[in-house]
């Protein structure tokens, strides 16, 4: 279980406008067990921000972040055990291979050879990942990147599973095959949590949606809650009557 709260976020401003950016402003939701919750807003709203003091690489400068009931700031390491990151940058190492990637970050977290071949195989099947696995990963699709990417972030078996816009850039298979994988991520009791700026996706994955616009919550709930709350039958429209515009948020 993952708990934000009161969560802000500055950034001095850089170049002619030097006006402080106000990028996360007083964010707080809970992500439980065994739902997949989605973070939906248009680009600039403050996802990535949320989700990066949500992994511990950024500090808040108010507010906090539970991961397990725990405050992450009180012991950051165990809640980076507790753990699974997909960070919009992958950052997958070229000069390996997929299976190579995956094994270092296993190495990282102290898993013996035998769990770090048996949890390799079993990503690489859920993941479809077979056929690249022992390619080196320099000139990998977006998609084999990503996979990757995610492969490696899950070698430790995390209760807690973030990802930074998951789908970026992929195609419709791809796309298809990694919502099944998140699914089966959830049923198998995990906490997940993904941010995107495709209400579709969101609509078609997420047990709760957190609507964010401008560094805040504006809304959160069940889609039938949001349709609901905005008095619209559309979820489409819904969303646009909570951002305030429709801007950025269609694939
Ligand atoms: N390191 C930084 N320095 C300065 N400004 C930043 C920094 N990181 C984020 N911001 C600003 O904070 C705001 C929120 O950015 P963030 O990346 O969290 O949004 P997002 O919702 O993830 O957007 P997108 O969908 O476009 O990735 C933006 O105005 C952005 O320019």
């Amino acid at each position: 279980m993952i708990t934000a709260e009161h969560l802000r976020k500055t950034f001095p401003g850089k170049g002619k406008d030097s006006t402080r950016v106000v990028a996360v402003d007083d964010v707080g939701f809970t992500a439980h067990d065994g739902q997949i919750t989605g973070l939906l807003g248009p680009n600039g709203a403050g996802k990535t921000t949320t989700l990066r003091m949500l992994y511990t690489l950024m500090a808040p400068e108010q507010g906090r972040v539970l991961i397990d009931g725990r405050d992450v700031a009180a012991d950051p390491a165990a809640a980076r055990r507790a753990l699974g990151v997909l960070p919009d940058a992958r950052g997958v190492y070229k000069r390996l291979t997929a299976r190579e990637n995956i094994r270092y970050f296993g190495e990282l977290h102290g898993l013996s050879r035998a769990d770090i071949e048996q949890r390799t195989q079993a990503l690489s099947q859920a993941l479809q990942m077979d056929d690249f696995l022992d390619r080196q990963t320099e000139g990998f699709s977006q998609g084999q990147r990503t996979k990757t990417a995610i492969a490696r972030a899950l070698v430790h078996d995390p209760r807690n599973v973030i990802l930074d816009e998951p789908t970026n850039g992929l195609d419709v298979m791809t796309t298809r095959g990694l919502r099944g994988f998140l699914k089966q991520l959830r049923d198998e009791g995990r906490c997940v949590i993904f941010s995107s700026h495709i209400m579709q996706e969101v609509a078609a994955l997420c047990d709760r949606i957190v609507v964010i616009a401008h560094g805040k919550v504006v809304a959160q709930g069940t889609s039938d809650e949001l349709r609901a709350q905005t008095g619209e039958d559309n979820l489409e429209e819904a969303f646009v009557k909570l951002i305030g515009s429709e801007e950025g948020l269609h694939a």
